[in-house]
């Protein structure tokens, strides 16, 4: 049943267009298409019985013969349980499906990757673990999606470790490198060092906690971020803190969020819709950068922040405003540049060769195609623009040739690199 909540809020005239996107012409976002002839007898003859067999044979020799011979290359399952589904929560699989169809059509349109999305029903870790491993070989790589903290983490550190294509939780490491691109880029405008800056984080979920440590591996100050979730501080003294948070948990006597954002150089919302207020804004330190990434609605709206205060950076993850912080700017380009020398893993210094080609690219003059689509006469690098637009062509060169070049260096590519 549709919610009548949905059509009440400030989206209800996009929520409608939506809801007709997504029913016409034709259910759904993607389909199926043949790539090889299939017009003749002969057509049938090579595509199927008997022609088909010989490919059989050769990957039964040498499974590495499905690259050759199959679609598994070039094709990434995105795979949910659907229990952290942008920031709605446990809403299950099925409701996440539009989601998860949202990303194939990501992945196809800006790194011409095929995917199919997959819903699990799973209540355990384990469950859920049997059921990628049993379907694994029909995919290059694997990009887990919207799977709450803290099952996310055993569930992606299980997988790592036992397949050999790449397993990648959207929701954390794709979230961490944008938010780190971009804050560094907002840093430099705002003329502070992530290494001196003191830094909330909001959320200690998959987003929250593989930002902090992407951050602390960037050059970020443990003794300066203070994560936060629904009880508070998540501080040393907490004695219901699981192993993930414990491991962001600060020596602090500070205990709330407005506590926390007392002096704060930076706030990284990644938990829930409107949960800042003017007030926190206001007590922040001069030229604050503020990214509030919970989707749809983010911790504190764009329009109400620069009401309260105009010396501020402001991002969310959505389409409609300047700077979206959003992990479509991640998963397409580092699955391709994953895909592309067959690594066996999306691994730290490919992560952070994707932060750094991110980052260096909003520093170039925005092409003509780009300010077209977004209806926009200029637009360069400040504090409107920190990171790339997502329909920006070149992301499709600089960052999966990042990727793939970090993949070879650090050991896991298993072809090597054709880019110059
Ligand atoms: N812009 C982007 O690219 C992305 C944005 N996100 C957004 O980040 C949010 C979290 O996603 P994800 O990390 O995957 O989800 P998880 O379920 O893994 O984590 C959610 C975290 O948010 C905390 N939280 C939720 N509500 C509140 C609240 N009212 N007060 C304090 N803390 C709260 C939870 O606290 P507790 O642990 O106490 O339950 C938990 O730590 C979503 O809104 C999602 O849309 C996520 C990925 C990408
Ligand atoms: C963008 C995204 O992956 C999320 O909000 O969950
Ligand atoms: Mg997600």
């Amino acid at each position: 049943m549709t919610d009548p909540e949905s059509f009440a809020h400030p989206d209800a005239e996009l929520n409608r267009q939506a809801l007709d996107y997504h029913a016409e012409p034709k259910p759904g976002k993607t389909g199926i298409m043949v790539t090889k002839p299939a017009a003749t007898q002969h057509d049938l003859s090579l595509a199927y019985t008997p022609g088909v067999a010989e490919p059989v044979r050769q990957i039964h020799a040498d499974p590495q013969n499905a690259y050759r011979y199959t679609n598994k290359g070039n094709l990434v399952a995105v795979i949910t349980d659907g229990t952290a589904v942008l920031g709605l929560g446990n809403v299950g699989g099925l409701a996440g499906k539009p989601v998860m169809e949202g990303k194939a059509v990501l992945f196809k349109r800006f790194a011409d990757i095929d995917c199919f999305d997959i819903e699990v029903h799973a209540k355990r870790p384990q469950e859920f673990i049997e059921t990628v491993m049993r379907i694994a070989p029909t995919f290059g790589g694997i990009n887990l999606e919207d799977i709450a903290a803290p099952h996310c983490f055993e569930i992606e550190q299980a997988l790592i470790e036992q397949l050999d294509i790449p397993v990648f939780h959207d929701d954390q490491h794709g979230t961490a490198i944008i938010i780190a691109a971009g804050l560094l880029n907002a840093l430099e405008l705002q003329g502070k060092t992530l290494e001196e800056s003191r830094i909330v984080v909001l959320g200690a979920g998959a987003a929250g906690i593989a930002a902090i440590r992407l951050l602390m591996g960037l050059g970020a100050h443990r003794n300066n971020i203070y994560c936060i979730d629904r009880q508070g501080v998540i501080h040393l003294g907490r004695k219901d803190l699981n192993p993930y948070k414990f491991g962001v948990a600060a020596d602090t006597d500070k205990r709330t969020l407005a506590d926390a954002m007392d002096g704060a150089d930076v706030f990284i919302g990644v938990s829930g819709p409107d949960l800042v207020t003017a007030e926190m804004l206001a007590s922040m330190a001069p030229r604050p950068v503020v990214f509030a990434l919970s989707n749809p609605v983010p911790e504190i709206r764009p329009d109400l922040a620069k009401q309260v205060r105009d010396d501020l950076i402001m991002a969310t993850g959505r389409s409609d405003y300047p700077n979206q912080i959003n992990n479509v700017l991640g998963f397409p380009f580092i699955f391709r540049g994953a895909l592309d020398v067959r690594a066996s893993r999306i691994n730290e210094d490919m992560q952070v060769a994707a932060v750094e080609a991110l980052r260096a690219l909003a520093h170039e003059t925005v092409p003509e195609e780009v300010l077209a689509a977004y209806g926009l006469s200029e637009l360069s690098f400040g504090p409107d623009y920190i990171i790339p637009k997502p329909f920006d062509p070149r992301l499709r060169e600089r960052v999966p040739s990042a990727v793939s070049r970090a993949a070879v260096a650090s050991g896991v590519a298993r072809i090597p690199h054709s880019g110059a």
